[in-house]
C-alpha cells in the first residue's frame, strides 16, 4: 500500500503520479472504512481527497499553515499527517477528533467545528507573518457552504483590502449539507457553464484558426472585452482578490500544477475548485445529505439506517401541523433542514420556509423583522450554533420583547461531534437576556403544548431540547399546558431532585420507587415555578441539567431562593467548567455525574443514600 509509506506530508514528494493516483484510492477506502464503523462526515471528506493532496504535494505543513474551514472535510488530511495508525478511533472517546484540532496535530491549523473561520484565522496569520518578517503560505480551504458565513464573507472583504499573500481554495460542491443557497451559489453555478462555455468555445477557436485567421482576430478580441466584462462582474474582483477557475478538484495533475504556480504569487488569489460531494463511493455521489453524516453502516452494502423517532422530527411534525392553524408562522434554518427535522415542513410549506445559508445572525434577524411586520417567526437552530447570534437575540429581538420562538435543537451534550458542538451553554447565555423566556418540555406531547402556547403568548421564547429519540405524539395532539408551571411527577418526603428534558429520565431512575425522593420536571427555567419552588424549600433540594453547571438552570434556582429569603439544602448537578471532547452521550453524561449514578451519589452526599445503605 501506498499509504504505508506515508508518515508525513514530506513523504508525498517523493511520490510519482501514479502512487498519489493509487493513494487517493487508498485513503477513500480508509474514510470508508473507518466511517462506517465510527459514523462521521463521509461525502464532505471523500469530495476533498484529491485537493487535500494536491495542497500537502505542493504546500510544506507545518511550516506552511493550511487551514480547513469547519474541519469536517479533513479525513484525508488526518491519514496523511501521521494519525493513520489513530484514525480507526475517530469521533471515539479517546480517539482522534472528527474535525482539525489544534491540540491534536502540528498540522492542523486551526480548531474547527462552526463553519466560516477560516478565512479570519487565515487574515490573522497572514499578518503576524509579515509583522514577524517570516516566510510561510497561508491557505485556508473553505466549502461554498461554509462562504454562506457572514464571518467569511466579511473577511474577504479585509483580505482584499489588505492585500496578504495568502491562497484561498473555494471548494465547490454546490452542497452544504443541504443543496447550498444564496446568490453567490447561483454565481458560481453559472461560472461553472461559463467554464463549458470557455471549453466550447476553445474548441471553436482552434476550428477557426484554420478556416480564417482575420474573423478568429475579430472573435478574439470580442472574446477579451467579453472576459473583461466577465471578470468585472465576478464579486473577487470587487473584493481586490485574485480569482482563478473553475478548475477540475478531482484532477490531481491539474491541481499540482496550478498550485505550484499560484504559490508564486503574491497578493490574495482565490482558487475555484469544483468538486463532487461524496466522490468515489456511488452512494454518497447519489445522495451526498444523507451521506454527509451517516452513522454506521455496512460498507460493501450501504444502506440508510433510520436513527428511530427523534426530537427534531416530533418539531418538525408539530409546526408542520401548527402552519396549517396560523398563517403567519414562518420557520427558518441556518442551513440545518435536515438536521432540525424540517425536510416535511419545507415540502408543505415551502412559501413560509427559507434556509438563510450557513449565518445564524442572519436568522435571527431576519426573523426579527418578519415579527416587526406582522408574521410569527419560529428560528429552528442547535444550541451551539446559536451562539453565533447572541447579539441579534438581544439586540434585535429581546429589547423590543418581538414574538420570535427558538426552537433549540441539540441542547446538552451532542456526542461525537465533540466540544464545538455540545449545547451546554445556551441557559447561561440566554437567562439573564430581559424578556426572554426559556421552557424546556419533558417529551413530544409537551413540546406540541410548549409551541402552540408559545405562538399565543407572543414574545420571545426559547424551548430547547435534545439529541435523542422521543415518543411521538399523536397527529393533532395539542394539549393545554399551565405555563410557568412544574410539574411533580413522584412525591417525596425529604429530598426533591429539581430535572427537565434529557436529565428528567436519570432523576426517576434515580429516584426510582424510594417513597424518600420526590421528582419534579422543572420544564420552566425562566420565569422559574417560584411559587412551587418556596413550597419545596422545605425539603432537601437537588437540581440536574445536561448544561454547564455555571450559570445554568441550578444557579437560577439559587438566586431564586436567596431573593426569597430561603436556605433550604441545596446541590447543583451540571456538567463541569472545562470542555467535553466527543464520546457517547451517556459516557459523556457519566463522566460529568449527572446521570442516575450521579444523582444517587449526590443524594448519599446529601444525606439520603439510596435505602440498600440503610
Ligand atoms: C459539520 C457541521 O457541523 C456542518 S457541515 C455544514 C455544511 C458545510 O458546507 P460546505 O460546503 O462548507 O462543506 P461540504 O460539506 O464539503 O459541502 C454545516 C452547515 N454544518 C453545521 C454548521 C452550522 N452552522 C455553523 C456556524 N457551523 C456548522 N458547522
Ligand atoms: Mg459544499
Amino acid at each position: 500500500m501506498v499509504l504505508d509509506k506515508v508518515n508525513s506530508p514530506d513523504d508525498l514528494k517523493g511520490l510519482t503520479l501514479e502512487e498519489l493516483l493509487a493513494l487517493a484510492e487508498e485513503i477513500r477506502s480508509e474514510i470508508i472504512r473507518v466511517t462506517a464503523q465510527n459514523g462521521g462526515h463521509l461525502a464532505s471528506s471523500l469530495g476533498a481527497v484529491e485537493l487535500v493532496l494536491a495542497l500537502h504535494r505542493v504546500f510544506q505543513s507545518p511550516k506552511d499553515r493550511i487551514l480547513f474551514d469547519v474541519g469536517h472535510q479533513a479525513y484525508a488530511h488526518k491519514l496523511i499527517t501521521g494519525r493513520k495508525d489513530r484514525f480507526h478511533t475517530l469521533r471515539q472517546e479517546g480517539g482522534l477528533s472528527g474535525f482539525t484540532k489544534v491540540s491534536e496535530s502540528e498540522h492542523d491549523a486551526i480548531t474547527a467545528g462552526h463553519a466560516s473561520t477560516s478565512l479570519a484565522h487565515a487574515l490573522g496569520m497572514a499578518i503576524a507573518r509579515d509583522l514577524a518578517k517570516e516566510d510561510y503560505h497561508v491557505v485556508a480551504v473553505i466549502g461554498d457552504g461554509a462562504l454562506t458565513g457572514g464571518m467569511a464573507l466579511a473577511a474577504l472583504n479585509k483580505i482584499g483590502e489588505l492585500g496578504k499573500r495568502m491562497l484561498i481554495i473555494l471548494n465547490d460542491n454546490e452542497m452544504s449539507i443541504s443543496e447550498n443557497v444564496g446568490a453567490l451559489n447561483k454565481y458560481f453555478k453559472e461560472l461553472q457553464i461559463r467554464k463549458w462555455v470557455q471549453d466550447a468555445e476553445k474548441l471553436g477557436r482552434s476550428i477557426l484558426e484554420h478556416i480564417s485567421p482575420k474573423l478568429f482576430g475579430l472573435v478574439d478580441r470580442a472574446k477579451e472585452a467579453a472576459k473583461l466584462i466577465l471578470h468585472q462582474e465576478n464579486p473577487f474582483y470587487a473584493w481586490g482578490i485574485r480569482y482563478i477557475g473553475p478548475v477540475d478538484g478531482h484532477d490531481l495533475k491539474g491541481l499540482i500544477h496550478i498550485l505550484e504556480h499560484l504559490k508564486e504569487l503574491d497578493g490574495p488569489t482565490l482558487l475555484h475548485v469544483v468538486t463532487k460531494k461524496g466522490k468515489g463511493y456511488k452512494v454518497a455521489e447519489a445522495d451526498p445529505i444523507y451521506w454527509h453524516g451517516p452513522s454506521g453502516f455496512d460498507p460493501l452494502r450501504p444502506e440508510k439506517v433510520s436513527k428511530g423517532y427523534t426530537w427534531s422530527q416530533a418539531f418538525g411534525d408539530a409546526v408542520t401541523e401548527l402552519a396549517y392553524l396560523e398563517p403567519r408562522l414562518f420557520v427558518l434554518t441556518p442551513a440545518m433542514r435536515e438536521g432540525s427535522g424540517l425536510v416535511r415542513y419545507s415540502v408543505e410549506h415551502p412559501d413560509r420556509y427559507l434556509d438563510v445559508g450557513i449565518c445564524e445572525d442572519v436568522a435571527v434577524t431576519t426573523a426579527a423583522g418578519m415579527a416587526l411586520r406582522g408574521l410569527k417567526p419560529i428560528v429552528a437552530i442547535y444550541s451551539t450554533f446559536l451562539q453565533r447570534a447572541y447579539d441579534q437575540v438581544i439586540h434585535d429581538v429581546a429589547i423590543e420583547a418581538l414574538p420570535v420562538i427558538f426552537a433549540i435543537d441539540r441542547a446538552g451534550v451532542v456526542g461525537a461531534d465533540g466540544a464545538t458542538h455540545h449545547g451546554v451553554f445556551d441557559i447561561a447565555y440566554l437567562r439573564t437576556i430581559p424578556n426572554l423566556q426559556i421552557a424546556a418540555p419533558k417529551d413530544a406531547l409537551e413540546l406540541r403544548a410548549m409551541l402552540k402556547k408559545a405562538l399565543e403568548i407572543g414574545g420571545p421564547i426559547a424551548i430547547r431540547y435534545p439529541r435523542d429519540n422521543v415518543e411521538r405524539a399523536p397527529e393533532g395532539a395539542w394539549p393545554e399546558i399551565p405555563w410557568g408551571r412544574w410539574e411533580v411527577l413522584k412525591e417525596g418526603t425529604e429530598a426533591y431532585i429539581l430535572a427537565f428534558g434529557k436529565t428528567l429520565k436519570y432523576a426517576l431512575e434515580a429516584a426510582s420507587d424510594d417513597p424518600r425522593i420526590g421528582v419534579v420536571n422543572a420544564r420552566f427555567l425562566k420565569p422559574l415555578d417560584r411559587e412551587m419552588l418556596k413550597a419545596l424549600a422545605r425539603y432537601r433540594l437537588l437540581t440536574v441539567e445536561d448544561h454547564q453547571r455555571m450559570g445554568g438552570f441550578g444557579s437560577a434556582v439559587l438566586e431564586a431562593l436567596n431573593e426569597m429569603g430561603l436556605k433550604p439544602q441545596v446541590k447543583v448537578l451540571g456538567l463541569p467548567d472545562r470542555f467535553l471532547e466527543h464520546g457517547s452521550i451517556p459516557s459523556l453524561h457519566r463522566q460529568a455525574g449527572i446521570d442516575a449514578e450521579g444523582i444517587r451519589k449526590a443524594l448519599a452526599e446529601m444525606g439520603v443514600p439510596p435505602t440498600y445503605e440503610r
